[in-house]
């Protein structure tokens, strides 16, 4: 039998309530143990160790989670004795979680994020079944390669494209650029895609070394908008913005001219958008060049935080930054 760790971290999957017909309940409330007694058949497929990394909903997700997580999953990863990590996990945050990991983990084996929607006390709890599925993926040999996965619904999707697209449903994960790399339904694992950007293995990024990360902070563009929140993000020393911009990427102008001024500073602006999906075009209604930006593909604003944070681990320099946004 294959031996999997499964990391807990907290989240609705490990989340309790008094009743099964209310959704009251607090995230990050049972143990890993509690949390895997729900779902003994993993135990036939399966040689499982839990380890418990935090116990928190993933709206609290932090630096010191991510590179806790990340190093012990390096660590556990590089041993004989260890074929997969499965990371139980909020699914606020989860697609921020699992990209930082598709870019720091250095393995081929297969690393799974999974979650819930609907705590353990609720009547159809959708974890110890997303469970049943991330253990069946984890042991796959389809699995190694593949970057880091995140199994919801019967669903496998890759962490760079995964996104949360419904605050309650059960099927709140979707990629809305690329769509699902495979589907997993009671345990039958099928790919039908494999992600191309680099990932794990691939990445240059190294956090063996590093304890924390620069601080990079995301603003939402609106009608109306003003330049305020850039000044703040100046003040408070980011050293890097991104910038959720309306339709391409595009800021209000007197902001537009703040991120500006932001750029003469010393901080990176990096233009995203906070339509949901495609591209973030350089060359588009903005003029880049004048201004400084750099642009981020079509990753969403929280994972393009994600890049831009580890991108800044290495170096400063735009025409670097942008081209690991075309690489990543
Ligand atoms: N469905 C959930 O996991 C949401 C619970 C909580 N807010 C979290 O992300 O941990």
């Amino acid at each position: 039998k294959p031996n999997i760790a499964i990391l807990a971290t907290g989240g609705t999957i490990a989340g309790s309530g008094e009743s099964s017909v209310k959704s009251a309940y607090s995230a990050g409330a049972v143990t890993v143990d509690k949390l895997l007694s729900a779902v003994p058949s993993i135990n036939e497929m399966a040689n499982i160790k839990g380890e418990q990394i935090s116990n928190i909903g993933s709206q609290e997700m932090n630096n010191e989670v991510w590179l806790k997580l990340a190093k012990r999953v390096n660590e556990l990863l590089k041993r004989d004795d260890v074929d997969g990590v499965v990371i139980t996990h909020g699914t606020d945050t989860m697609e921020a979680t699992s990209y930082f990991l598709d870019l720091t983990v250095k393995s081929k084996k297969p690393i799974v994020f999974v979650g819930a929607m609907r705590s353990g006390s609720s009547m159809s709890a959708d974890g110890p079944m997303n469970i049943y599925n991330a253990v069946s993926v984890a042991i796959n040999k389809e699995s190694n390669e593949k970057g880091v996965l995140v199994v919801m619904n019967d669903e496998i999707h890759s962490a760079r494209e995964v996104t949360k697209y419904n605050t309650s449903a059960v099927n709140a994960f979707v990629s809305p650029n690329t769509g699902k790399i495979g589907t997993v339904y009671y345990g039958d694992v099928h790919f039908y895609m494999t992600p191309i950007r680099k990932h794990t293995y691939q990445s240059e990024f190294d956090i063996e070394k590093i304890n924390s990360l620069p601080k990079v902070e995301i603003l939402y563009a609106h009608a109306n908008d003003s330049e305020i929140f850039v000044n703040a993000a100046v003040k408070a020393g980011a050293k890097g913005i991104i910038h959720a911009g309306m339709g391409n990427g595009n800021p209000y102008p007197t902001t537009q001219e703040a991120l500006g001024e932001a750029v003469k500073k010393g901080i990176v602006v990096a233009r995203t958008s906070r339509v949901g999906s495609g591209r973030t075009n350089l060359h588009g209604e903005v003029d880049d060049e004048k201004y400084g930006f750099i642009a981020t593909d079509n990753l969403n604003a929280q994972k393009a935080r994600v890049l831009l944070m580890l991108g800044l681990t290495k170096t400063q320099d735009k025409k670097a930054l942008q081209d690991m946004f075309f690489k990543y």
